[in-house]
């Protein structure tokens, strides 16, 4: 299968004061064009470095990233990307700033508000059209930036954490809304998320990365979709993956972290 992006012994620190801080070492990933990885790490292990090099944000210090095969020189084609930090723009009313990223290329105003529309609507944010992003709560707010990102209907989808914040239904619904976007539209998701079910009822992959963003374990998913989180819990190949998942999390906590 080809890779659509790729980590090549990437490493990345950054200088803060007089300390340099090691936020990746060594990384090595790939990413296949159109599956669902999911990417699962402590706090701190440098999964939203990782995202921001794969879109292109940032450059590494070592190593380089690959977008179909060629070395990444500035921002990655296609890319979606959610990140944790909250870029609505808060003078612009919900429906505004869900239409921005096509008005932004000259969409024309009715074609651009149908569609800011119909993601409104699949985001469970109907009603809320004219409210400004204060006046939403933080769930209500990451769900519009979802929306945000889906209205430039990306190839790849680099997600940090999207649905953290929100509550088990909701969470539960997006995940729905999410697998329905993606599956068989050959798109490619990264998604990060601490939470070991949600990983394995959305990937067909999951990666579990350790300090300095070395794998620690990277697992096929090989449980039939749709995946409904009830059902699968009692699934002896959910259990023994969420076992050796949870075990690779707590191993990874232990590496030594040291600056270099
Ligand atoms: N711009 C920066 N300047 C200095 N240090 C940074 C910067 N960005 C990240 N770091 C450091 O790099 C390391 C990895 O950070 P990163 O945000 O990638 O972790 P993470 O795995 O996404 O964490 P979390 O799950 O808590 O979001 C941390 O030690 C962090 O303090």
């Amino acid at each position: 299968m080809t890779a659509v992006l790729e980590a090549c012994g990437v490493g990345k620190h950054f200088t803060k004061d007089t300390s340099r801080i090691v936020a990746l070492d060594a990384c090595d990933l790939q990413i296949e064009e159109g599956t669902f990885v999911a990417l699962l790490g402590r706090s701190g292990c440098g999964k939203s470095t990782l995202l921001n090099l794969f879109a292109g944000l940032s450059r590494p210090s070592r190593g380089e990233v690959r977008y179909r095969g060629t070395a990444l020189g500035g921002l990655c084609p296609g890319v979606g990307y959610l990140t944790q930090a909250d870029t609505l723009m808060p003078w612009r009313k919900l429906l505004r700033n869900i239409e921005l990223p096509l008005e932004l290329r000259g969409v024309d105003g009715d074609r651009r508000r149908r569609q800011a529309e119909d993601l409104i609507e699949m985001v469970g944010l109907k009603g809320y059209e004219s409210h400004y992003p204060r006046e939403l709560s933080g769930g209500m707010r990451r769900r519009a930036s979802l929306a945000r990102m889906l209205i430039s209907d990306p190839e790849l989808l680099l997600l940090d954490e999207p649905f953290g914040a929100l509550d088990a239904q909701l969470r539960s619904d997006m995940q729905v809304e999410l697998l329905r976007l993606w599956q068989g539209s050959g798109r490619s998701v990264v998604f990060v998320t601490h939470d070991i079910e949600e990983a394995l009822v959305l990937g067909d992959r999951v990666v579990v990365l350790g300090q300095r963003g070395q794998v620690r374990l990277d697992v096929p998913v090989p449980l039939r979709r749709p995946r409904d989180l009830d059902d699968v819990r009692v699934d002896a190949t959910f259990v023994e993956l969420h076992r050796r998942l949870a075990a690779a999390l707590r191993e990874g906590s232990h590496d030594v972290v040291t600056a270099t």
